[in-house]
């Protein structure tokens, strides 16, 4: 648990240009992704498991000395090329229709999914129509020496920014993301997100987010999520029908 302030709670100040968005509406929403859900069966768990132990892989081989041992190096490699090839005859997604706990974002994303070893993983977490996030980067994730990637500091934001958009009342795709690094995000500590929709036009909303590493900004973002066309459509057809 991190020790720092949380950060501050602006749910209550209401943003123009933001509709108000019924409780149950946003809880719809917020259905595929929140709470983390506890997992549903042992081999869910297992595979939890099975992701927690490839992340410390992942570091363990960016963190590998090519000054060391080459022999050693060798030797773990042909394991671990065994251990893919074990893992991968095992049952697969790819063989079935996943059912709803596989399709949670907290199960299978690249940044918050519990079963994806390329997810820090990242937590999430709604208060109102702000959502808070915070990760810990390992060194598999470093750009600059010590330092967060960009690419993936800006992928975080994504994350956050993609789940703040249902304080919209709809779900869209990233149209645009800006993000401004104010500062180098730090590998290895906590690093806190908070995120919410600033505006709403149609099928259009814009979103701003923050990071603060130590309670200290480290970068800001401002996105538009859209709505796609097809989907409108779709939801214009429902609510027809539901008339
Ligand atoms: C749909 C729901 C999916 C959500 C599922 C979530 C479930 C879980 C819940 C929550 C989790 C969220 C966590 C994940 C978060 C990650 C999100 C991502 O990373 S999404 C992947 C990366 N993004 C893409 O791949 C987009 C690729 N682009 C497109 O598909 C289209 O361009 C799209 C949908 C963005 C718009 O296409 P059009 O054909 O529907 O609409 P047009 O007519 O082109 O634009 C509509 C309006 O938007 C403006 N617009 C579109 N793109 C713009 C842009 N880049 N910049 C500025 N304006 C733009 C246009 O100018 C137009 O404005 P005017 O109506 O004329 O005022």
């Amino acid at each position: 648990m991190s020790t720092i302030e949380p950060l501050p709670d602006k749910s209550s100040e209401a943003s123009p240009g933001v509709p108000e968005v019924p409780a149950d509406v946003l809880a719809e929403l917020r259905s595929t992704w929140t709470p983390r859900p506890a997992p549903d069966g042992p081999g869910r768990a297992a595979r939890h498991r099975l992701a927690e132990a490839a992340r410390r892989l992942v570091e363990a081989v960016k963190l590998a000395d090519a000054e060391g041992d080459a022999d050693a190096l060798q030797s773990v490699a042909d394991d671990v090329s065994d251990l893919a090839a074990r893992i991968a005859a095992l049952p697969s997604l790819r063989d079935r229709e996943p059912n709803l706990a596989d399709l949670q974002l907290h199960e299978r994303s690249p940044l918050v999914g519990a079963a994806n070893p390329l997810a820090p993983p990242m937590e999430l977490e709604a208060d109102g129509p702000v959502i808070r996030a915070h990760a810990v980067f390992n060194a598999a994730y470093e750009g600059p020496l010590g330092r967060v990637h960009g690419g993936y500091v800006a992928a975080a934001f994504d994350e956050v920014m993609g789940v703040a958009q249902s304080g919209s009342g709809r779900l869209g795709m990233t149209a645009y993301l800006t993000v401004r690094m104010k500062r180098s995000t730090p590998l290895h500590e906590r690093v806190d997100y908070e995120a919410e929709v600033t505006r709403v036009e149609g099928r259009k909303a814009w979103v701003t987010a923050r990071s603060y590493a130590g309670g200290v900004l480290v970068a800001d973002a401002e996105g538009l999520f859209v709505r796609p066309r097809a989907l409108v459509l779709q939801d214009e057809a429902r609510a027809a029908g539901e008339a």
